[in-house]
């Protein structure tokens, strides 16, 4: 044994060749947390120091080779001041620089997932063989950093400046054919001859054949272009990523520009650069809402994985109504592996539902993503139907029928007698109280919200909503399912609107406020499609629906009437009158035209331009500032709310509802974040600049306490 240590170990194989594993104590997985990186300077140290050193194989004792770096640590490390944070990544590349000029020649045998710090392990390698079922990367840019352990400086030399542009700007995993072409690895090998394969690259090099000496030289030099190439290359890099990322991102840029300034010199300097970059990332509010999503994602994950624990699997489905959610759900559990019954009211439907199905699954096979065989396979599990057959197979029921209260009583008593005393039943209403919807059930503890957003496919979200009387037993059931179904659950308490919906209508009341105020729509659109919203307001009710909003719109003033009740006729209400109801009949806000993809195209429309007029109280100067301060406060206050009351479990479900279940954008983390940002104080100063709007700009006394306290909703 050479090194024995927590994370890794170094011990020879046979004639001076050592193994060097990671092999993290009491994970499942390889990280860069601050004790493997500490083991690598002390086996490092180790290998340096024995005299019959031939090799070094780097392997993984994982399922994955190393993850990255450990994120859980960022919070803390981040915190340090400027000075304290380049002594730890100086220190840090002192040891992938030291194991790189290893006197020996090494290879990395990347058996799994080797991304971030992992991939950078492998670049410090002299040779790189890839597992077919491995994934490598540089994904720093999601967090909005840069890579830090010398990714910035050996991608480039490796696989040249265009290539190690795109790898680092985009953050994207490279699969093994790409990252081959690309040259960044130099073997790809199927994963039960990696290490054989590995070892025989290694002794190859050990015997002279091949030159790692110059793998080294070319790592820790300059890039070899000329001034002008280099200018050419890092110009037209800049601009592709400058577009792409958008101003919101300053990442993938400020990378990109590390290569840049980096490229001309030798390793030392090169590195300093890097951490320059790397110290100014960690600064920004993006890296900060970044990192905090990213923990909060898994908080969230732990949480679904707590709450299923008891719900066993699910082996059959069934759901009621075939319309777009009905279809949608169908869809995506037949093809996540749960069948399912699909019972409609008219043929119509079912016809319908079938045809979404197979829609979505004709566009896999068509990309190369689904065989034809596996296709029919899932078309079969959805079993279409106009009667309960079946039904006392099935495990979890979900109702989708028309957003009626009355229908969905009617059709969930009706149900219950058709399925088993252990079945449990959901329903995807958007607002209807779950609570209110259970009296008409006999087994009302069976009973839950199982809320999806549309389209189902590719909406991670689903709200798992406890009524009063819902047992545990049920939201597992329910989590179960949902997890089987590959989405992300969060379980929230009953309320008119229950997370999402409740928090999105007193947004959709700031625009109101906005128009009557004589804001021009298109405008509030386009400065928070600025601000980071996949759509602005008024496009996204045209695409929600703006019947749909209307009526769910009623639900919440009912159930809020102090705050959700309008004192006036809003222009979304003008939209319902005149029978304007978006995309859906071509006509809301905007106009929508096919395009050569058959996709609606929105168009400005003129009567909507005279209807917003006619909506128009005053004539209020508006800046940019003042529209997103408009629209983000009833939202944010909201949000505060469904802490305060219990809705929701804690802060990381809010700010993770939000971010998949509208697309908030992921670099401001979400509502609480954006209060934590800027200050529970600053953020009720600027409520109460906007106090004349009403009640849903005034702060909970909680957000005054916090104003108070300086205190903050996330660590
Ligand atoms: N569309 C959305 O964006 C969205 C998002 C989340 C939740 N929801 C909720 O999902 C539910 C369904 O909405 P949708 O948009 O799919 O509606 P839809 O009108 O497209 O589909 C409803 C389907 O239910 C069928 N139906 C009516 N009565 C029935 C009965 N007794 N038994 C079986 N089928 C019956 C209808 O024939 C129709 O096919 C609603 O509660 C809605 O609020 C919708």
């Amino acid at each position: 044994m050479i090194y024995q240590g927590k994370a890794l170990t170094a011990k020879y194989l046979d004639d001076g060749i050592a193994e060097l594993c990671f092999d993290l104590e009491g994970d499942s997985v390889n990280k860069f947390n601050r004790l493997t990186l500490e083991e690598l300077g002390e086996a490092t140290a180790a290998l340096a120091a024995e005299a019959s050193l031939k090799g070094v194989l780097v392997t993984s004792g994982k399922s994955v080779f190393i993850v990255g770096a450990d994120i859980t640590e960022f919070t803390e490390l981040f915190k340090l001041p400027d000075a304290d944070l380049r002594e730890w990544a100086s220190k840090a590349n002192d040891i992938f620089n030291a194991f790189e000029d290893l006197p020996v020649p090494t290879v990395a045998a990347i058996n799994g997932v080797a991304l971030g710090g992992g991939f950078e392990m492998c670049l410090a390698c002299d040779f790189r063989v890839m597992s077919s079922a491995a994934i490598v990367g540089l994904p720093e840019v999601k967090l909005g950093i840069n890579p830090g352990f010398g990714g910035t400086v050996r991608l480039p030399r490796v696989i040249g400046c265009d290539n190690a542009m795109l790898w680092v700007a985009t953050g994207n995993q490279q699969k093994p054919d790409a990252a081959l072409k690309d040259g960044g690895v130099d073997a790809v090998v199927a994963p039960d001859v990696l290490h054989e394969a590995s070892l025989d690259l290694l002794k190859n090099a050990i015997a002279g054949e091949f030159d790692y000496q110059a793998r080294r030289t070319e790592k820790t030099s300059p890039v070899k272009l000329n001034d002008i190439e280099r200018m050419m290359s890092f110009t037209t890099g800049k601009a592709m990523v400058a577009q792409q990322a958008g101003r919101n991102m300053p990442a993938p840029l400020t990378a990109a520009k590390s290569m840049e300034r980096n490229a001309g010199l030798g390793r030392a300097e090169a590195i300093e650069v890097e951490i320059d970059h790397f110290i100014k990332l960690v600064r920004t509010p993006q890296s900060a809402a970044l990192v905090g999503l990213f923990l909060s994602e898994q908080a969230v994950s732990k949480a679904a994985r707590g709450f299923a624990k008891a719900g066993g699997h699910i082996k059959q489905a069934a759901v009621l109504g075939a319309g777009i959610m009905g279809g949608g759900i169908a869809y995506q559990s037949a093809y996540k592996g749960t069948p399912i019954l699909m019972k409609d009211i008219a043929d119509a439907g079912l016809e319908l539902g079938m045809k979404e199905a197979g829609k979505l699954l004709a566009k896999r096979v068509s990309r190369g993503r689904m065989t034809a065989d596996k296709m029919s396979a899932v078309l079969n599990s959805i079993r279409p139907s106009l009667n309960y057959d079946g039904f006392d197979k099935a495990d979890v029921i979900v109702e989708a029928v028309v957003e009626n209260p009355k229908v969905k009583r009617a059709v969930l008593a009706e149900t219950e007698k058709h399925i088993r005393n252990d079945a449990v039943l959901a329903s995807n209403t958007s607002t209807i109280s779950i609570t209110y919807l259970a009296e008409a059930l006999e087994r009302p503890e069976n009973f839950c919200g199982m809320h999806f957003f549309n389209p189902v496919h590719a909406m991670p979200l689903v709200e798992v909503i406890r009524g009063e009387k819902t047992s545990d037993s049920t939201v597992a059931r329910v989590v179960k399912y949902a997890l089987q179904m590959g989405k992300t659950p969060i379980v929230v308490n009953d309320c008119p609107g229950f997370y999402v919906n409740r928090v999105l209508f007193p947004y959709f009341a700031g625009f109101d406020m906005l128009v009557r105020d004589g804001a021009d729509f298109r405008k509030v659109d386009k400065v928070m499609e600025g601000f980071g919203m996949p759509m602005g307001p008024a496009y996204l009710m045209d695409v929600v629906g703006i019947d749909t909003g209307y009526h769910a719109a009623e639900v919440m003033a009912e159930g809020f009437p102090d705050r959700m009740r309008h004192d006036f006729t809003g222009i979304s209400q003008m939209m319902f009158e005149a029978k304007r109801y978006g995309q859906k009949n071509g006509i809301g806000f905007y106009r929508y035209e096919e395009d050569a993809k058959g996709k609606p195209k929105k168009c400005e429309d003129d009567s909507a331009l005279s209807m917003a007029e006619s909506a128009k109280q005053a004539a209020v100067t508006l800046s940019d500032d003042d529209i997103i301060a408009r629209m983000m406060i009833p939202m944010c206050i909201e949000t505060v709310r469904c802490i305060d009351e219990g809705i929701l479990r804690d802060p990381a479900d809010a700010d993770m509802g939000l971010v998949m279940g509208i697309g908030f954008p992921v670099f401001r983390g979400g509502a609480l974040r954006f209060i934590d940002q800027m200050g529970a104080k600053a953020f009720c100063e600027m409520a109460d600049r906007y106090a004349d709007l009403g009640p849903l700009y005034q702060p909970t006394e909680s957000l005054r306490q916090m104003a108070n306290n300086g205190t903050t909703f996330f660590k």
